[in-house]
Protein backbone atom coordinates (compact mmCIF):
# COMPACT_ATOMS: atom_id res chain seq x y z
CA UNK A 1 0.00 0.00 0.00
CA UNK A 2 1.07 3.96 -0.88
CA UNK A 3 1.52 6.52 1.51
CA UNK A 4 -1.23 8.76 2.24
CA UNK A 5 -1.06 11.99 0.41
CA UNK A 6 0.45 14.76 2.80
CA UNK A 7 -2.44 17.04 2.06
CA UNK A 8 -2.33 20.01 4.57
CA UNK A 9 -6.00 21.79 4.50
CA UNK A 10 -6.82 24.81 6.47
CA UNK A 11 -10.65 26.45 7.25
CA UNK A 12 -11.65 29.63 6.54
CA UNK A 13 -14.15 30.68 9.05
CA UNK A 14 -14.46 34.77 7.71
CA UNK A 15 -16.56 32.72 4.83
CA UNK A 16 -20.20 31.40 5.06
CA UNK A 17 -18.82 28.29 2.46
CA UNK A 18 -15.93 25.87 4.24
CA UNK A 19 -12.74 27.05 2.49
CA UNK A 20 -10.74 23.79 2.71
CA UNK A 21 -7.57 23.53 0.84
CA UNK A 22 -6.37 20.37 -0.34
CA UNK A 23 -2.96 20.19 -1.79
CA UNK A 24 -2.82 23.81 -3.37
CA UNK A 25 -6.54 23.61 -3.80
CA UNK A 26 -9.48 24.58 -2.29
CA UNK A 27 -12.29 22.08 -2.00
CA UNK A 28 -15.92 22.01 -0.76
CA UNK A 29 -17.03 18.90 0.57
CA UNK A 30 -20.29 17.31 1.60
CA UNK A 31 -20.72 14.05 2.90
CA UNK A 32 -23.56 12.10 1.74
CA UNK A 33 -24.83 9.59 4.29
CA UNK A 34 -27.44 7.13 5.07
CA UNK A 35 -28.88 3.47 5.65
CA UNK A 36 -27.71 1.05 3.09
CA UNK A 37 -30.38 1.58 0.07
CA UNK A 38 -31.29 5.05 0.95
CA UNK A 39 -30.78 6.46 -2.42
CA UNK A 40 -27.32 8.21 -1.60
CA UNK A 41 -25.63 6.87 -4.81
CA UNK A 42 -29.43 7.84 -6.84
CA UNK A 43 -29.66 11.31 -5.49
CA UNK A 44 -25.40 12.15 -5.55
CA UNK A 45 -26.38 11.41 -9.59
CA UNK A 46 -29.03 13.65 -9.51
CA UNK A 47 -26.48 16.26 -7.96
CA UNK A 48 -23.73 16.10 -10.38
CA UNK A 49 -25.89 16.94 -13.00
CA UNK A 50 -27.41 19.72 -11.46
CA UNK A 51 -25.12 21.39 -9.44
CA UNK A 52 -21.70 20.23 -11.18
CA UNK A 53 -20.29 18.11 -8.14
CA UNK A 54 -18.08 15.01 -8.61
CA UNK A 55 -19.46 12.30 -6.80
CA UNK A 56 -17.11 9.82 -4.59
CA UNK A 57 -18.53 6.85 -3.36
CA UNK A 58 -16.59 5.52 -0.74
CA UNK A 59 -17.97 1.90 -1.56
CA UNK A 60 -17.47 2.42 -5.43
CA UNK A 61 -13.62 3.03 -4.73
CA UNK A 62 -13.08 0.23 -2.42
CA UNK A 63 -14.92 -1.96 -5.06
CA UNK A 64 -12.63 -0.56 -7.84
CA UNK A 65 -9.36 -0.95 -5.98
CA UNK A 66 -10.78 -4.94 -5.16
CA UNK A 67 -11.18 -4.96 -9.34
CA UNK A 68 -7.73 -3.84 -9.81
CA UNK A 69 -5.87 -6.22 -8.24
CA UNK A 70 -4.49 -4.58 -5.52
CA UNK A 71 -2.56 -6.06 -2.66
CA UNK A 72 -5.88 -4.80 -0.06
CA UNK A 73 -8.36 -6.33 -1.90
CA UNK A 74 -8.43 -9.46 -0.86
CA UNK A 75 -9.08 -7.89 3.21
CA UNK A 76 -11.67 -5.40 1.44
CA UNK A 77 -13.85 -8.20 -0.16
CA UNK A 78 -13.86 -9.94 2.45
CA UNK A 79 -14.80 -6.88 4.55
CA UNK A 80 -18.07 -5.88 1.90
CA UNK A 81 -19.29 -9.29 2.13
CA UNK A 82 -19.30 -9.35 6.12
CA UNK A 83 -20.61 -5.97 5.83
CA UNK A 84 -17.89 -4.72 8.19
CA UNK A 85 -16.19 -1.13 7.92
CA UNK A 86 -12.77 -0.89 6.00
CA UNK A 87 -10.04 0.34 8.32
CA UNK A 88 -10.31 4.38 7.43
CA UNK A 89 -6.52 4.51 6.37
CA UNK A 90 -7.21 2.57 3.17
CA UNK A 91 -10.52 4.26 2.30
CA UNK A 92 -9.05 7.41 3.60
CA UNK A 93 -6.39 7.20 0.76
CA UNK A 94 -8.74 5.97 -2.53
CA UNK A 95 -10.57 9.32 -1.57
CA UNK A 96 -7.45 11.33 -1.49
CA UNK A 97 -6.25 10.17 -4.42
CA UNK A 98 -9.49 10.30 -6.03
CA UNK A 99 -10.05 14.20 -4.67
CA UNK A 100 -6.44 14.90 -6.15
CA UNK A 101 -6.96 13.92 -9.37
CA UNK A 102 -9.85 15.82 -10.08
CA UNK A 103 -10.32 18.83 -12.14
CA UNK A 104 -13.25 19.36 -9.89
CA UNK A 105 -13.06 21.43 -6.28
CA UNK A 106 -16.61 20.48 -5.37
CA UNK A 107 -16.76 16.67 -4.38
CA UNK A 108 -19.92 14.61 -2.73
CA UNK A 109 -18.55 12.34 -0.13
CA UNK A 110 -20.93 9.13 -0.35
CA UNK A 111 -21.26 6.35 2.81
CA UNK A 112 -18.24 8.10 4.25
CA UNK A 113 -17.76 8.61 7.44
CA UNK A 114 -19.36 5.45 8.53
CA UNK A 115 -17.73 5.05 11.74
CA UNK A 116 -16.19 7.08 14.23
CA UNK A 117 -12.34 6.27 12.91
CA UNK A 118 -13.06 7.19 10.02
CA UNK A 119 -14.23 10.28 10.81
CA UNK A 120 -11.80 11.36 13.37
CA UNK A 121 -8.92 9.80 11.12
CA UNK A 122 -9.92 11.92 8.35
CA UNK A 123 -10.22 15.34 9.96
CA UNK A 124 -7.40 14.42 11.86
CA UNK A 125 -5.05 13.37 8.06
CA UNK A 126 -6.78 16.05 5.97
CA UNK A 127 -8.21 18.52 7.99
CA UNK A 128 -11.35 19.33 5.73
CA UNK A 129 -14.43 20.44 7.19
CA UNK A 130 -17.20 19.19 5.25
CA UNK A 131 -20.05 21.99 4.17
CA UNK A 132 -22.55 19.99 5.78
CA UNK A 133 -24.08 16.26 5.85
CA UNK A 134 -26.71 15.28 3.75
CA UNK A 135 -28.56 12.40 5.38
CA UNK A 136 -30.91 10.26 3.96
CA UNK A 137 -33.62 8.80 6.39
CA UNK A 138 -35.52 5.82 5.60
CA UNK A 139 -36.67 3.02 7.26
CA UNK A 140 -35.28 -0.27 7.28
CA UNK A 141 -38.18 -2.18 5.39
CA UNK A 142 -37.65 0.35 2.76
CA UNK A 143 -34.44 0.03 2.45
CA UNK A 144 -34.48 -3.84 2.42
CA UNK A 145 -36.97 -4.21 -0.54
CA UNK A 146 -34.63 -1.65 -3.02
CA UNK A 147 -31.30 -3.55 -1.98
CA UNK A 148 -33.14 -7.23 -2.46
CA UNK A 149 -33.89 -5.26 -5.75
CA UNK A 150 -30.78 -3.48 -6.66
CA UNK A 151 -29.87 -5.92 -9.12
CA UNK A 152 -26.28 -4.78 -9.66
CA UNK A 153 -24.76 -7.95 -9.14
CA UNK A 154 -23.20 -6.78 -5.87
CA UNK A 155 -21.91 -9.67 -3.40
CA UNK A 156 -23.09 -7.86 -0.25
CA UNK A 157 -27.01 -7.58 -1.89
CA UNK A 158 -28.14 -10.83 0.05
CA UNK A 159 -30.36 -11.05 2.80
CA UNK A 160 -27.91 -12.08 5.74
CA UNK A 161 -25.48 -9.40 4.65
CA UNK A 162 -27.62 -6.87 4.53
CA UNK A 163 -29.06 -7.82 8.04
CA UNK A 164 -25.40 -7.27 8.76
CA UNK A 165 -25.29 -3.80 7.14
CA UNK A 166 -28.26 -2.61 8.71
CA UNK A 167 -26.68 -3.33 12.07
CA UNK A 168 -23.34 -1.66 11.85
CA UNK A 169 -25.36 1.01 10.66
CA UNK A 170 -27.15 1.41 13.81
CA UNK A 171 -24.36 0.56 15.88
CA UNK A 172 -21.74 2.56 14.10
CA UNK A 173 -22.50 5.12 11.35
CA UNK A 174 -25.71 6.67 13.34
CA UNK A 175 -23.74 8.01 16.07
CA UNK A 176 -21.48 9.62 13.28
CA UNK A 177 -24.39 11.61 11.93
CA UNK A 178 -25.37 12.63 15.54
CA UNK A 179 -21.71 14.32 16.22
CA UNK A 180 -22.59 16.26 13.27
CA UNK A 181 -26.01 16.91 14.35
CA UNK A 182 -24.68 18.59 17.64
CA UNK A 183 -22.77 20.75 16.03
CA UNK A 184 -25.57 22.09 13.15
CA UNK A 185 -24.16 19.97 10.71
CA UNK A 186 -26.98 17.77 9.20
CA UNK A 187 -29.42 18.44 6.54
CA UNK A 188 -31.95 15.49 7.00
CA UNK A 189 -34.04 14.24 3.84
CA UNK A 190 -37.18 12.37 3.72
CA UNK A 191 -35.66 9.32 1.75
CA UNK A 192 -38.59 7.02 2.12
CA UNK A 193 -40.20 9.02 -1.19
CA UNK A 194 -39.91 8.45 -4.41
CA UNK A 195 -37.11 9.41 -6.09
CA UNK A 196 -38.13 12.57 -7.76
CA UNK A 197 -39.90 13.66 -4.61
CA UNK A 198 -36.55 13.37 -2.75
CA UNK A 199 -34.50 15.22 -4.93
CA UNK A 200 -36.92 18.44 -5.03
CA UNK A 201 -36.18 18.72 -1.14
CA UNK A 202 -32.12 17.69 -2.20
CA UNK A 203 -32.60 20.51 -5.05
CA UNK A 204 -33.83 23.32 -2.17
CA UNK A 205 -30.88 22.26 -0.01
CA UNK A 206 -27.83 22.69 -2.97
CA UNK A 207 -30.19 25.81 -4.36
CA UNK A 208 -29.05 27.42 -1.02
CA UNK A 209 -25.26 26.58 -1.06
CA UNK A 210 -24.93 27.64 -4.61
CA UNK A 211 -26.11 30.87 -3.70
CA UNK A 212 -23.81 31.48 -0.54
CA UNK A 213 -21.16 30.58 -3.01
CA UNK A 214 -21.63 33.30 -5.39
N1 LIG B 1 -36.58 7.17 -3.54
C1 LIG B 1 -36.49 5.93 -4.05
N2 LIG B 1 -37.59 5.18 -4.19
C2 LIG B 1 -37.52 3.91 -4.68
N3 LIG B 1 -36.37 3.31 -5.08
C3 LIG B 1 -35.23 4.02 -4.95
C4 LIG B 1 -35.23 5.36 -4.43
N4 LIG B 1 -33.96 5.81 -4.42
C5 LIG B 1 -33.19 4.81 -4.90
N5 LIG B 1 -33.95 3.74 -5.24
C6 LIG B 1 -33.49 2.44 -5.75
O1 LIG B 1 -33.05 1.70 -4.62
C7 LIG B 1 -31.84 1.04 -4.86
C8 LIG B 1 -30.76 1.56 -3.89
O2 LIG B 1 -30.47 2.92 -4.21
P1 LIG B 1 -28.97 3.47 -4.16
O3 LIG B 1 -28.99 4.87 -4.67
O4 LIG B 1 -28.06 2.48 -4.83
O5 LIG B 1 -28.74 3.45 -2.55
P2 LIG B 1 -27.43 3.63 -1.66
O6 LIG B 1 -26.38 4.28 -2.51
O7 LIG B 1 -27.87 4.49 -0.51
O8 LIG B 1 -27.09 2.24 -1.22
C9 LIG B 1 -31.49 1.28 -6.33
O9 LIG B 1 -31.94 0.18 -7.09
C10 LIG B 1 -32.28 2.55 -6.67
O10 LIG B 1 -32.68 2.58 -8.03
N1 LIG C 1 -16.55 4.25 4.35
C1 LIG C 1 -16.83 3.01 3.90
C2 LIG C 1 -17.82 2.81 2.91
C3 LIG C 1 -18.11 1.52 2.49
N2 LIG C 1 -17.45 0.47 3.03
C4 LIG C 1 -17.75 -0.92 2.65
O1 LIG C 1 -18.47 -0.98 1.44
C5 LIG C 1 -19.75 -1.59 1.66
C6 LIG C 1 -20.77 -1.03 0.68
O2 LIG C 1 -20.92 0.36 0.90
P1 LIG C 1 -21.68 1.29 -0.14
O3 LIG C 1 -21.65 2.67 0.42
O4 LIG C 1 -21.16 1.06 -1.51
O5 LIG C 1 -23.18 0.75 -0.18
P2 LIG C 1 -24.45 0.82 0.79
O6 LIG C 1 -24.17 -0.16 1.90
O7 LIG C 1 -24.62 2.21 1.30
O8 LIG C 1 -25.55 0.36 -0.10
C7 LIG C 1 -20.04 -1.37 3.15
O9 LIG C 1 -20.99 -2.28 3.68
C8 LIG C 1 -18.64 -1.59 3.73
O10 LIG C 1 -18.31 -2.96 3.81
C9 LIG C 1 -16.47 0.70 4.01
O11 LIG C 1 -15.88 -0.25 4.50
N3 LIG C 1 -16.17 1.96 4.41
Amino acid sequence: MGTVVDASATTNTSKDVCQNHLGDKKVTVVFVLGGPGSGKGTQCANIVEHFGFTHLSAGDLLRAEIKSGSENGTMIQNMIKEGKIVPSEVTIKLLQRAMLESENNKFLIDGFPRNEENRAAFEEVTKIVPEFVLFFDCSEEEMEKRLLNRNQGREDDNIDTIRKRFKVFGESSLPVVEHYNSKGKVKKIDAGKPINEVFEDVKGIFSLLHEKAT
